[in-house]
């Protein structure tokens, strides 16, 4: 069976228990959904997930709220991640075929001095913090001295990524763009090759009313290859990205990109895609499950995402036509009931649904998150690359 849309949806960060090397990143016992599951004590209602089977990916251990599906309407299993981090750049790469084999550079101590020295040169302003730091408390902490100061906040994280937080107010949002630009063109090569550089703005009065905006962007270092998106835009396929993709892949790939504001947002724009007649990809990451509420270790709220996105889910799928193929997963795990408030190295669902289908059955454990790519690839007809396995004739 052959599709002439694929619509695939990274809920990021939602990841389903602990990888089999989820030590070697201190991470064992994660469980981004497990726990969620747990906080709600039965009232995580996900109706549309469960029918296509996301209990069914460990009927062993389902998660609490979502009942295993006696007859699950779509084709379910997990990924691992074989990508040596577990940022969203390595998950979304590798799913597309091209996995991050070598590590990138990585400062949990701060930055040299030498790279601060050249970011203070050329911005004219003073460096603070520089160290891992959570982005909403960074701003509660500093952000009342950067409005008085006019100082740039640079912070890092467990991932490869340098965060330039800064006041919309104090530090316009073109200057914080050019700053962050210049910081990409001098951290690609190694010692640094830094993942990304991320710009993050915030408004507000004071500390206890500080709230970041949407005019968050994210500068990637380019592929360093040939990915499945740029396989399908050169085979002439219509690549449709939504949310953080565009950013991600440094446009590659893509035939029409879309920024997002929200979750909600990101799901309007992948159903607008839906309404349209395209033949291709459809790629929508929607980051809020990671960013508002896994970074903030808040199962709650992060319980809540889930259930909304459920409904918006229901929605798409009643848009869908017989010859599209839904693929739901996400790129890699962020459990609000872990310590620290880092990504957690998990195994990622898979969930996979087209109106066609008179049920559906496992897909295993797939060994690459390439699996993704390489199935849509084949389904169009496209030559794949070295990496992943397509799942195709397993639907029926
Ligand atoms: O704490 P905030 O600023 O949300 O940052 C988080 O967002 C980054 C990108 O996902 C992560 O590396 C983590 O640092
Ligand atoms: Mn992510
Ligand atoms: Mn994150």
């Amino acid at each position: 069976m052959t599709f002439k849309r694929v619509f695939g949806i990274v809920t990021d960060s939602v990841g389903i228990g602990e990888a089999s090397d989820a030590k070697d990143f201190g991470d064992t016992g994660a469980d981004t959904l497990g726990h969620i599951g747990e906080f709600y004590k039965g009232n995580f209602k996900v109706p549309n997930l469960e029918k296509m089977g996301l209990s069914n990916i460990r009927p062993e251990n389902p998660i609490e709220g979502v009942p295993v599906a006696d007859a699950p309407s779509g084709y379910f299993g997990k990924m691992h991640e074989i990508s040596v981090g577990k940022d969203s750049m390595d998950g979304h790469w590798e799913m597309m075929g091209l996995p991050v084999l070598e590590p990138l550079g990585f400062f949990p101590q701060g930055f040299p001095q030498e790279l601060i020295d050249k970011l203070e040169k050329f911005s004219g302003r003073h460096i603070i913090v520089n160290k891992p730091y959570s982005g909403t408390d960074v701003i509660h902490d500093y952000g009342e001295h950067q409005m008085a100061t006019g100082d740039l906040i640079v912070y890092t994280s467990g991932d490869s990524v340098l965060q330039i937080a800064a006041h919309e107010d104090v530090i316009p949002l073109e200057e914080l763009y050019k700053i962050c630009e210049y910081a990409r063109s001098i951290t690609i090569d190694k010692p640094y090759r830094i993942g990304r550089i991320i710009a993050r703005p915030y408004v507000g009065p004071d500390k206890d009313h500080f709230t970041r905006t949407s005019n968050r962007h994210d500068f990637a270092l380019e592929p360093t290859g040939e990915t499945d998106m740029d396989r399908l835009k050169a085979a002439g396929l219509d690549v449709l990205a939504v949310g953080k993709i565009n950013d991600i892949f440094s446009g590659h790939g893509i035939t029409d990109g879309v920024h997002t504001e929200s979750n909600d947002d990101g799901m309007d724009k992948t159903i607008e895609n839906a309404e349209k007649d395209f033949h291709g990809f459809s790629f929508t990451n929607l980051v809020d499950f990671d960013a508002m509420y896994g970074h903030r270790r808040n199962p709650e709220g992060y319980g809540k995402a889930l259930m909304a996105f459920d409904v918006r889910l229901g929605e798409l799928m009643g848009k869908l036509k017989d010859d599209d193929l839904l693929i739901i997963t996400a790129d890699h795990g962020n459990d609000p009931g872990f310590k620290g408030t880092d990504h957690t190295r998990e195994y990622v669902p898979l969930l996979v649904w087209s109106p066609s289908f008179k049920g559906g059955k496992a897909l295993g454990i797939r060994q690459t998150y390439g699996d993704f790519g390489a199935t849509v690839l084949e389904n169009f007809g496209v030559q794949k690359g070295e990496y992943g396995t397509s799942f195709l004739s397993d639907l029926k």
